[in-house]
């Protein structure tokens, strides 16, 4: 069984896949497999996005690539247009080598972009609000309040709607303590069926 796990910037879905590892899920994270690609996307992403996205050992810088993207949806789709066919087979691979039977978690906050979801059997959605979201941000990226506005900007069409309609979804509202996320954790492993 392939589950999504998606919702906005700081919801909690690294949260909820470390809970879910810890209970044996094998859980993808979709932002590493990314950062993956781009280091052997090198070429493309310098002709698409200039010299400015190297730092200075000539790797590619993540939070400057980040900079120009979140701030230009036409960037960011372009960058999402380069990354996603391969991500995709990168996906093929992961999954065919995954013990048969054994769920597999996708923890991609742009599950809904790139038609990721349609691989999925159920889709968990992670909600908090939006300024606990805003306070998390700031404190784990240590990044400006405009980046995180951009970033959140980028999001804005992500929504639990989108896969409510097209998918088994399952909520799980993250605005509490991490023992209560736990909880919830705990509860929506128990309506998932065995691994084969
Ligand atoms: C823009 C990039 C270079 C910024 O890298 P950086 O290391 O600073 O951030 P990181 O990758 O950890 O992402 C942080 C968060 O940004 C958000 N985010 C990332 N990409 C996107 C996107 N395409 N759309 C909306 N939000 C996004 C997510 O909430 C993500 O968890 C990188 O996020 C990227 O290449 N994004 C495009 C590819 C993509 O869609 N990745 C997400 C796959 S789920
Ligand atoms: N219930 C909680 N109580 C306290 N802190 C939390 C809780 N849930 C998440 N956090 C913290 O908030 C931050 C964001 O959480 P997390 O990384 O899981 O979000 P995310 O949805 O995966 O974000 P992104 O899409 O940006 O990668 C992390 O530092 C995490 O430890």
């Amino acid at each position: 069984m392939i589950i999504g796990l998606a919702g906005k910037s700081c919801s909690g879905k690294n949260q909820i896949a470390e809970m879910l590892e810890f209970r044996g899920f094998l859980c993808i994270d979709l932002d590493l497999e990314v950062h993956r690609l781009q280091e052997s996307m090198k070429e493309i992403l310098l002709t698409n996005f200039g010299d400015s996205i190297l730092d200075s050992h000539g790797q590619i810088d993540r939070r400057a690539l980040g900079q120009i993207v979140f701030k230009s949806p036409p960037l960011l789709k372009k960058l999402e247009d380069l990354l996603y066919p391969k991500l995709d087979e990168s996906l093929n691979r992961i999954i065919c080598d995954a013990r048969p039977g054994a769920h597999i978690i996708l923890n991609a906050a742009a599950l809904q972009k790139g038609e990721f979801w349609k691989r999925c059997d159920l889709v968990i959605w992670v909600s908090a609000p939006w300024g606990l979201r805003f306070l998390r941000a700031l404190k784990r990226d240590q990044r400006s309040l405009l980046h995180i506005c951009r970033r959140f900007r980028a999001q804005k069409e992500l929504k639990s709607q989108f896969f409510l309609s097209r998918v088994d979804t399952y909520i799980i509202r993250n605005g509490f303590t991490r023992s209560v996320l736990q909880k919830r954790v705990d509860s929506l492993i128990k309506h998932l069926p065995p691994e084969r």
